[in-house]
């Protein structure tokens, strides 16, 4: 076919849908390296709840489509509430023992509303609130490449990999600085991607992940997951000294959601104007 008719042609098929980008905030973890009595997703930090900051990075963001909101009993009632004004919020769902089980209820409630394929899954930490617009953005725009992608940034430390003397630890490894990272979130999955490989990991019951690129290394070996740029303010706020970080961060951002949120507003309204 030309490519006069290849246009024609797709043009009486009209617009193609729009293939969703599904925001998974994890939130049903129980903060015991900090404060069990005060789950740390709902913790205020410059003035508001550390799950609001997660949930409106990606409410904020034009190209998220759906929001999913993980959650445990002890904090279900509160968020509920503090999410009532979020306009892309489709489920907030219960979680499980442990991270990895809570992706799996979140990757099984998706698979029942029936979510495409080739759908787009961001999923997020709530625990970490400064995620900012680049990192979303470049998550996203990986996946027109790779099945799979992670934020991540580089280590300035060397990394030691440990090997276990039942006695204590010696040092096993020293990988090059140069190819070591620390991994975030979001990390990025097409939905088949992520669902194929926590499927096969349900059939090993050795299987134990403090992140979600890890079921996608081992059990689909041949799926690359590229990194993309993380950011040192995208914290996860772990033990009680983080807070007093995220207080930093927290201020120094202050006022900066209220001007982008004015920036998309106008170019959406110019991109609207020009026909685009
Ligand atoms: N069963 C679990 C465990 C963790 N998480 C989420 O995964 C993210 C990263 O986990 P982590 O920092 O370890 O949070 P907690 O599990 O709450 O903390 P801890 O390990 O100290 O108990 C958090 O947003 C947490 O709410 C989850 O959704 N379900
Ligand atoms: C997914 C993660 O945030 C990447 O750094 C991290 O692995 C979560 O680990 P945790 O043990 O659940 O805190």
């Amino acid at each position: 076919m030309t490519e006069q008719a290849n246009q024609k042609h797709a043009a009486a098929r009209g617009p193609r849908p729009q293939m969703p980008v599904v925001a998974v905030v994890l939130a049903a973890g129980f903060g015991t390296r900090l404060d069990p009595g005060h789950p740390k997703q709902l913790l205020e930090v410059g003035g508001k709840a550390v799950i609001s900051w997660s949930v409106e990075a990606f409410e904020r963001h034009p190209a998220v489509t759906d929001i999913v909101v993980v959650v445990n009993p002890q904090v279900r009632a509160q968020i509920e509430g503090l999410l009532g004004s979020c306009t892309k919020l489709r489920m907030v769902i219960s979680g499980g023992s442990n991270r990895a089980d809570s992706t799996v209820e979140a990757l099984q409630a998706l698979a029942s509303a029936g979510i495409p394929e080739e759908a787009k899954i961001l999923i997020h930490d709530a625990v970490r609130p400064f995620v900012n617009a680049r990192t979303i953005d470049a998550c996203i725009e990986a996946l027109d490449e790779f099945n799979a992608a992670t934020a991540a940034v580089k280590s300035t430390d060397t990394v030691l990999l440990g090997r276990d003397l039942g006695e204590g630890t010696v040092v096993g490894s020293v990988p090059d600085r140069g190819r070591t990272f620390r991994a975030q979130t979001p990390q990025a999955f097409r939905f088949h991607t992520i669902r194929s490989a926590y499927d096969r990991a349900a059939h090993d019951p050795d299987f134990q992940a403090t992140d979600d690129t890890r079921a996608v290394l081992e059990f689909m070996p041949d799926e690359m997951v590229t990194i993309v740029a993380g950011d040192e303010t995208n914290i996860k706020i772990t033990r009680p000294e983080d807070l007093l970080y995220a207080e930093r961060i927290a201020a120094s951002l202050d006022g900066q959601d209220v001007k982008r949120q004015a920036m998309e507003e106008m170019h959406q309204m110019l991109a609207s104007a020009l026909g685009q």
